[in-house]
Parts: C-alpha cells; structure tokens; sequence
C-alpha cells in the first residue's frame, strides 16, 4: 500500500457507531475494525479515538424513574463504554491485534507531567504494537471539567502523539459549504489557514453527537496550523479510511496543515488555554512583534496589566489592548513577581518563546 502517513489518529463519533433506534452498530463497526487492522498491518500505527459510550449505554439500560443528564450520562457510560470496548476487543482478535483501553479527561492535560504520562502510555502501547483505544471517561468527568466533545479530545491526542494526521469519521461526507441536505451544497474539498467557515456551519447537531460541527472546525483547524493534516469524512461510507490513506478519490474535507513545525511543549500550550489561571496585558508595540515572523518572548516593559493569581509554569492567556486574545504561555514567574516587574526595562521574560504559543 502506497502510504501518505505512518501515525495516524482516527476518531470515529457516536452516530457512526449507532443505528437510528441508538443500538450499537456492530456491522458498521467490525467494518471500521478490518480498515483499520489493515493499515495496521501495513505498518501504520494506529490511534483510535471512540465515541459511543452513551450510545450504547442507553440501548441496555431503561431507569426505571426519570434521571437528569448528569446521572443519565453516567449510567449509559459506565455500561456503554463496557459494551464497546468489549466489542472492539473482540472484532481486533479476529485479526490478531491486541488494543487497549485509555479513558482520560481533560485535568489529565492540565499539568505537563500528566501530559506526559498518558503520552509515555500510548507511546508504549504503540511500540508492542497495541492500538490504544481513547474515550473519555464520561463516567467521573461531568461538567466543566468535560471536553466540547470527542473532537475536542481526539485533536489533543493526535497533536499529543505527534500524529501527522488526524481523520474525524462523521455521518456525512465533510463540510458543505452550504445546509448539508440542500442538493446544491458541495462538499468543501481543501481549507487552507484563515478561511472562516463560520458562515457555511449550520448549528444542528446530527442525533447522538454532542459538540456539532462547529467544534469539529475550530479543532480541525488548530491542529491543522500545529503541522498535522486534518481530515472529516464519512464513517458510514464503505472503505472510507483505506481510500484516504491510499489517496484515493472519496469526498472528504482536508484541512491544509501548516508548513511550519511546532515543537511538543508548544502544542501542549496551544490546547491548555481552559487551564489559564491569568492574564497577561500587553500594549500595541509588543502585539505587533508578536505577530510578525520574529521569535520573541512576553518582555515586563510590554506588559500593562496582570490579572488574576498564577504561580510559576501555569499557564496564561495573552490579551492585547482591546482585550482580544493573542496567545497561551507558560509562565516563568509568579503573579506577583509580573506585577513588580511589569512596565520595566531589562527584566527576565514573563513567557519565554520556546513557551509561547501565538494564535
Ligand atoms: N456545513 C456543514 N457541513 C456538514 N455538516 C454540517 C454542516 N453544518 C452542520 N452540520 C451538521 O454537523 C453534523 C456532524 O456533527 P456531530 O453531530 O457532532 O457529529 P459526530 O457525532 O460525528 O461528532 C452533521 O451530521 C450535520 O448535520
Ligand atoms: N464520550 C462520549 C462521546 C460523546 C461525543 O463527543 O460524541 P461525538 O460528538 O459523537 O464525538 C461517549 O463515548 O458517548
């Protein structure tokens, strides 16, 4: 097989999973299986990003009384996500590859040593050969401390794995630039870096989803400018993920990565921003030399403001003049020691380049 990439993350979300009356589609997803073991066996490492817990919860269990969607959620999950990784695990036997299970959420991206920790995880288990299979573990993270969605979760993973592609298998073909079930919308084929498709995105969800396409974009999008090619495409679709890795002609959204690389700890930051413990001000001189090409660090003299309380290496959020943001950086000193040196000349910087990521 002629190979365009050699890691690869695949996420596939819940309605690619599930059949109309919500029970888990077990043909769809042995066929998804026998794609991916076999790119496996041409020597493409694998990393599979699941939705369908819930899903396939829901099918099993029937309350008896009326649940809220916090205990809803948790229920289906903690059966569900038993169901669907007991299926995976039996559809990857049948081809003699052994996977694992990796329930995470989103505290455990919040500190580089967790960060690290679940990369050193995964790594190992691509290096005896065993496709990790992610999810979130819906069962204990429930409101703010939840991702958007599983889009939100598998951009992290695949810029996490310095995968060098990231494919969102969906139920339809990829980004129409228009109301999908118009006839005369097209399938939007490449979207380069700075094209708003706000305009195209219709805010209904498809039945089981949870963030929309909306979410589906703006991840695409950043991981697309961190150097990783970013593609939606149609999970129901037969052969749908051996076509693309083979480069074939099959409709799907590719977002244009970036050309230029950026380095692990700076991909880390550009997802942290939900992790922000303060703000940074800065004037007008200093976001324009963030913005021009230069490499240039968060200086005391271009700070007019530190707001909130941070300890040294939280992270913090840039904001410029008018309060837009700008960036995400780790910081190298406290709140209070910004504050005493913030408006001076000849200071440490507050965020050093190699930990600065510039939106
Ligand atoms: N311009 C658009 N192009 C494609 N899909 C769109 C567009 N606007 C809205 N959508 C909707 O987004 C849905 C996919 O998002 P989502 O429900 O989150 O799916 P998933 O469960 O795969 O994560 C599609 O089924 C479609 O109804
Ligand atoms: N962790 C949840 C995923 C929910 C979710 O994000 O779904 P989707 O929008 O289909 O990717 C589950 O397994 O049910």
């Amino acid at each position: 097989m002629k190979q365009l990439f050699t890691r690869v993350a695949v996420k596939i979300g819940s309605n690619v999973l599930t059949r109309r009356d919500g029970t888990l589609d077990v043909t769809r997803m042995s066929a998804l299986v026998d794609q991916i073991a076999e790119l496996h066996k041409a020597g493409i490492e694998i990393i599979l990003v699941s939705s369908g817990a819930v899903a396939s919860g829901r099918s099993e269990i029937h309350p008896g009384k009326k649940l809220d969607s916090v205990d809803q959620r948790q229920l289906f999950s903690a059966v569900g996500q038993a169901k669907l990784i007991n299926r995976y695990y039996e559809l990857f036997r049948e081809h003699g590859i052994p996977v694992g299970q990796v329930l995470t959420m989103k505290e455990n991206f919040s500190t580089r040593r967790h960060y690290l920790n679940q990369k050193n995880c995964m790594t190992v288990m691509l290096e005896n050969g065993v496709i990790p299979i992610v999810n979130e573990n819906d069962t204990i993270s429930v409101s703010e401390l939840m991702f958007t969605d599983n889009d939100e979760l598998s951009g992290l993973i695949a810029s996490m794995m310095d995968a060098q592609a990231l494919i969102i298998l969906s139920n339809i073909d990829g980004i129409y630039n228009g109301p999908p079930a118009d006839p005369s919308s097209q399938v939007i084929r490449e979207i380069g870096q700075g094209r708003d498709l706000s305009s195209y995105i219709q805010t209904t969800k498809s039945s089981f989803g949870r963030g929309g396409m909306l979410t589906k974009t703006s991840i695409a999008r950043k991981v697309a400018d961190e150097g990783i090619t970013v593609i939606i495409a149609n999970g129901k679709r037969d052969n749908i993920l051996v076509d693309i890795i083979k480069n074939e002609d099959v409709p799907y959204t590719r977002f244009i990565p970036s050309s230029e690389p950026v380095s692990s700890v700076k991909k880390w930051i550009a997802h942290s921003e939900g992790f922000a413990k303060g703000e940074l001000h800065i004037n007008d001189c200093a976001t324009q030399i963030l913005s021009s090409d230069k490499a240039a660090s968060i200086l005391p003299i271009g700070i007019t403001a530190v707001v909130g309380e941070f300890e040294k290496d939280d992270i913090v959020r840039i904001v410029d003049s008018e309060g837009n943001p700008v960036g995400i950086g780790k910081a190298d000193c406290n709140s209070g020691q910004a504050r005493e040196a913030m408006g001076k000349h000849g200071k440490r910087p507050v965020v050093h380049y190699d930990y600065l990521y510039i939106e």
